[in-house]
């Protein structure tokens, strides 16, 4: 392969992936050969190697593909003294790369890592996606909050909560949040050594560490950043040393009144096998969780992508009303919304027909089945004995006081109208009552909601939590 063809799929890699992707984990790569459709690449650590094959290897083969190389597969290996390269787009200072290199012009206060060659220094933090930007963030009732206390650790200033710990469902924005801050503090400061990665590679650097006798580099280098992000930090429950050596690394930090931002899929009481002590100092801080989407938010961030895809491929027209569907139909997660649309404009785009009802219902078939959730008359009796701050067992027991009859009778209602359940069916759910007790509480919540109006909210939102 000629310096021409690799130059131009370069160009297409940055176009893919993003700058700051492919300064950190492409552009270190070295071209050794070709040879039976399988091209090799030197790397500069076997982490390197592991993750540019990981994430990036589809994405060089189909470049290359593009520039008229035809390769079936991309393999990386470590090359002993393997030439140092200069770096490609010099302008560009993503802050993926700044963290660690910055670490060598730390305060004297804090311990620099003692040797940290510029290849292991690039590798401190993971990449972030240019694409998830406070700006790109669509904001609404359930993430308001998340945005918001996000917004103040990005802003920089004294810190006031420590860590920020996001927690929420699969999907629904934290890993988005986490980069945009690290993208906002690095625009405002980019002296600012930040280093965000998941609790995975966390554990995986560690025992690296461990198995190299570097952990002195290693904690060095972990306390001396100015704000360290860990996401998805439920994996490392369970694993004990790799606790341990978080629970160092963190009180550490903290004691330099340095910004933490944690994420997981729970909140940190809830997360089996993670040390007590670990999970009381998580909730030193401001923990602030990500609400399953609303319909408007749904909407929201349909209408913003669709404006994106507009400009990518102009011309291709969308009917009134398909966004609008998709909010409605998928509420499982942001990310299947987002791999809805992708198809649906890929689609459209290929086949050169505007995007409608009937071509959205075509196309994303399995999506909209999958998406079908079947809502549980015990879920109903949950949500809504949470949201009424009533026991649970009151849902099913003779009790009659208003305030356990009445919400009774809204998860009733609840039941009639989100469950294909026959009334005699519900009867029996709710601690064998006749079916005529159900038509009852069913008619008066009917009732009720046209004249009260608190009632009518209640509904609203408890329907739009147990079908989101
Ligand atoms: N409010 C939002 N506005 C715009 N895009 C969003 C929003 N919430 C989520 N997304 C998009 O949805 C996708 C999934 O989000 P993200 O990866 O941040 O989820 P997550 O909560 O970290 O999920 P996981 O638990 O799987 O790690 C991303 O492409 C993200 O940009």
């Amino acid at each position: 392969m000629t310096e021409e063809t690799w130059g131009q799929v370069r160009e297409g890699l940055i176009r893919q992936v993003g700058r700051n992707n492919y300064l950190t984990w492409i552009e270190p790569l070295r071209f050794r050969d070709l040879t039976e459709g399988v091209a090799r690449f030197a790397v500069p650590t076997g982490f390197h190697g592991d993750w540019v094959s990981r994430n990036f290897a589809e994405a060089i083969r189909r470049e290359l593909d593009a520039a008229g190389v035809q390769v079936a597969r991309v393999e990386f290996a470590v090359l002993k003294d393997m030439p140092k390269a200069e770096p490609a787009a010099k302008e560009a200072a993503p802050a993926a790369r700044k963290a660690p290199a910055a670490a060598a012009a730390a305060p004297s206060s804090v311990a620099t890592p003692a040797v940290v060659s510029s290849d292991e220094a690039v590798l401190a933090s993971a990449p972030l996606d240019a694409r998830f930007t406070f700006d790109s963030f669509v904001v609404g009732k359930p993430n308001q909050l998340a945005h918001a206390a996000a917004r103040r650790v990005a802003e920089g200033g004294p810190v006031t909560f420590n860590p920020l710990f996001l927690y929420g469902g699969v999907g629904l924005g934290k890993t988005h949040l986490m980069h945009a801050i690290a993208h906002e503090i690095t625009a405002r400061n980019p002296e600012a050594r930040i280093l965000y990665l998941s609790a995975e590679q966390f554990m995986y650097r560690f025992v690296q560490a461990l198995r190299d006798k570097q952990i002195m580099s290693f904690k060095e280098l972990f306390r001396s950043v100015d704000v360290l992000m860990v996401d998805d930090v439920q994996f490392i429950a369970g694993k004990d040393s790799t606790q341990e050596e978080f629970f160092h690394t963190f009180n550490a930090l903290v004691d330099q009144n340095r910004q933490i931002v944690i994420s997981a899929d729970r909140a940190p009481g809830e997360i089996k096998g993670l040390e007590e002590r670990i999970a009381s100092r998580l909730q030193c801080g401001l923990i602030v969780d990500l609400h399953p989407t609303d319909y408007e938010l749904r909407l929201g961030i349909l209408q913003q992508k669709a404006d994106f895809y507009r400009g990518q491929y102009e011309g291709l027209k969308i009917a009134p009303g398909v966004l609008e569907f998709l909010a409605h139909r998928i509420s499982t997660n942001v990310r299947v919304l987002e791999g809805a649309l992708t198809r649906l404009f890929a689609f459209a785009s290929l086949v050169g027909r505007e995007i409608s009802m009937e071509l959205a219902q075509d196309c994303l078939a399995d999506i909209l089945r999958a998406s079908d959730r079947k809502v549980t008359i015990e879920e109903i009796q949950r949500k809504v004995a949470e949201h009424y701050n009533i026991r649970l067992a009151d849902m099913i027991g003779p009790k009659r006081l208003r305030t356990v009859a009445r919400p009774r009778q809204v998860a009733m209602y609840l039941a009639k109208q989100l469950t294909p359940r026959s009334l005699p069916e519900i009867g029996r759910r709710f601690g064998g009552r006749d079916h005529t007790t159900i038509m009852h509480g069913v008619r008066k919540i009917e009732e009720l909601m046209s004249t009260d109006s608190q009632l009518a909210d209640d509904l609203q939102m408890l329907r739009r939590l147990l079908e989101g």
